[in-house]
C-alpha cells in the first residue's frame, strides 16, 4: 500500500501531528496527515488534494520537499509512505477527519504514540530539525 503523509512545519519549527479518529484502524493513534495515493495520481497531487480533505488548507506540489519513506511490514499490508516536508499552505487549519491536531516541537513527538512505521520518521525529524 503507497501511502503519502507530510511533516507539516510552522514559523516556531513545530511539528503538526493529528490523531486518528475512533472507526478507524489505530485509532487513537497520532501521525502526520496523509493517505493513500490513488490510481493515476502522483504522489504529491495525492498529497495536496489529502491536506485540503484532512485539514482545509492549500498548497501545491512545489511546496512539498521530500525528506524520508517509511517501509513497515503490518499484519495483513506492507506500507509504503513517502514523508515529505512542508511549511508553506493558505487557509486555517483544522481539524476535518481526525478527532484532534496538535503542534510539537520536534524533541517533544516521541511523547505521542503513533504508528510502528512512523518511529524512524520521528527520529530523523529529530535529528533534522
Ligand atoms: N496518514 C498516515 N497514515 C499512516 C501513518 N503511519 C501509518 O502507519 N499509517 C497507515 C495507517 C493506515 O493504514 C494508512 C493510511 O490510511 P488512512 O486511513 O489515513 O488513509 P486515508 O487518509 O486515505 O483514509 P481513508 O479514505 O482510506 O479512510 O497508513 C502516518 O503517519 N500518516
Ligand atoms: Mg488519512
Amino acid at each position: 500500500m503507497l501511502v503519502v503523509a507530510v511533516a507539516l512545519v510552522d514559523i516556531d519549527g513545530r511539528v503538526l501531528i493529528a490523531q486518528r479518529p475512533e472507526g478507524k484502524k489505530m485509532s487513537g493513534l497520532w501521525e502526520f496527515p496523509g493517505g493513500k495515493v490513488e490510481p493515476g495520481e502522483t504522489p504529491e497531487a495525492a498529497l495536496v488534494r489529502e491536506l485540503k480533505e484532512e485539514l482545509d488548507i492549500d498548497t501545491a506540489s512545489s511546496c512539498l520537499a521530500p525528506f524520508t519513506f517509511a517501509s513497515h511490514t503490518y499484519d495483513d499490508f506492507h506500507l509504503l509512505m513517502p514523508l515529505y516536508i512542508c511549511r508553506r499552505w493558505n487557509g486555517q487549519l483544522r481539524a476535518v477527519e481526525h478527532s484532534a491536531v496538535k503542534w510539537v516541537r520536534p524533541m517533544a513527538l516521541s511523547a505521542y504514540p503513533m504508528p510502528p512505521a512512523d518511529l524512524p520518521l520521528v527520529a530523523m525529524l529529530r535529528d533534522f530539525l
